[in-house]
């Protein structure tokens, strides 16, 4: 499955020309409020009919004003997960995911009733209203309605914004496994955590124009997007595979790295997992460090730096051939280091700075 985009859009305020394509897996729509993100989402609903403008969805064409081809929203098989779960407080939560199911082709590949309320865990939520749920529950029940109408693509737009962050905890898995189960997701967030743990391809968006998209690792390791993709809270996410479990409790992870150990995190050896390391908690040593205590190091080489305006930069570490993690240092720490690209560096991680909200399914 593959989306593609262009859109071009002028609405007096505000226009916007954006072109893209989404592969399968989840692609994020990122970047600041009024970038476009929602109008690009409507478009692919077919909320919004652009003044120019051609989505393809796995070679069904949509949208293609060209050639005056509109498709109306509900035959598009697209599910549309709103920020506010939009449920019908009038009907029970077993009548909601029904009326989803009302728009499933009869032929369409999907999973059924029984799969999707045993995958996000709902089944013994049917009898009641909206009303008494939770806003964890009421998002679960929103998704659950999108994917009974069997949609060949899921919009979700800031599914996750309105809940606190043990709620947020709860829907992530959800998403990953429908991630993993093969559905395209196109993901409106604000959260970078949240896009660092679930996607694959990130379009980073600004002033209706598209800054940068492709492979998220990809992008999360340029020094020169970081100020964008996080600022402060940037980071990149590397692959790792859980090795076991130390006597002493702590978690081995094996990253092309080295070893990462870790205090909470799954304990199945051979699990494989992404691993977000943020940029704030990794520093650099030219040598290896000797009576430290943090356990975590990494051997790599600088590969790009990139300063910013208020005096501190953003450093690539390549760990491995394709992989790099980013460390942000005072222009001061880059310059006392003499830090530059194809210095041979360690990169050093506190244990205690990586969470289980940094270990994503892979
Ligand atoms: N129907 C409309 N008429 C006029 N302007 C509009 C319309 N819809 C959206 N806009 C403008 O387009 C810009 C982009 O809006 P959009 O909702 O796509 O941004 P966004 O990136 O989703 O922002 P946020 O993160 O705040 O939701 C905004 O300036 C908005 O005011």
């Amino acid at each position: 499955m593959q989306l593609e985009l262009s859109l071009r859009h002028d609405f007096g305020s505000f226009d916007i020309d954006v072109a893209f394509t989404a592969p399968k897996g989840v692609t994020a729509l990122f970047g600041p409020s009024g970038a476009g993100k929602t109008t690009v989402i409507d478009a692919v609903a077919g909320l919004l009919r652009p003044q120019h403008g051609k989505v393809v969805a796995n070679g069904d064409v949509l949208l293609d004003t060209a050639a005056g081809v509109f498709l109306a929203p509900n035959r598009r098989r697209i599910g549309y997960v709103f920020q506010e779960p939009r449920l019908f407080p009038h009907l029970s939560v077993r009548s909601n995911l029904l009326y989803g199911q009302r728009f499933a082709p009869r032929a369409a590949e999907g999973q059924d009733f029984d799969k999707v309320t045993a995958m996000l865990g709902i089944g013994a939520l049917l009898d009641r209203r909206p009303g008494a749920l939770s806003g964890g529950e009421k998002a679960r029940v929103s998704i659950g309605r999108a994917l009974l109408s069997k949609p060949r693509l899921l919009l979700l737009d800031e599914p996750l914004a309105a809940l606190d962050a043990a709620r947020r905890e709860e829907i992530l898995p959800f998403i990953e496994r429908l991630r993993d189960a093969g559905l395209p997701v196109l993901l409106v967030s604000h959260s970078i955590g949240e896009v660092a743990r679930l996607a694959q391809t990130v379009v980073l968006l600004r002033n209706g124009r598209v800054v940068a998209a492709g492979p998220a690792a990809t992008l999360f390791a340029d020094p020169s997007l970081a100020a964008s993709l996080g600022g402060a809270e940037a980071g990149t996410v590397i692959p790792a595979r859980v090795a076991g479990t130390e006597p002493d409790g702590l978690i081995r992870l094996d990253t092309a790295g080295g070893p990462v150990f870790v205090t909470d995190a799954p304990t199945t050896p051979g699990t494989a997992l992404r691993l977000r390391i943020h940029a704030s908690d990794v520093i650099v040593s030219r040598t290896r460090p000797e009576g430290l205590s943090a356990l975590n190091i990494l051997a790599g080489h600088v590969r790009r730096i990139e300063a910013d305006p208020d005096g501190r930069a953003f450093v690539e570490i390549a760990i491995a051939e394709g992989q790099s993690i980013l460390s942000r240092l005072t222009q001061r720490s880059v310059a006392a280091l003499g830090l530059a690209p194809g210095v041979a560096c360690h990169a050093i991680l506190k244990t205690v700075a990586l969470s289980r909200d940094d270990l994503g399914a892979a």
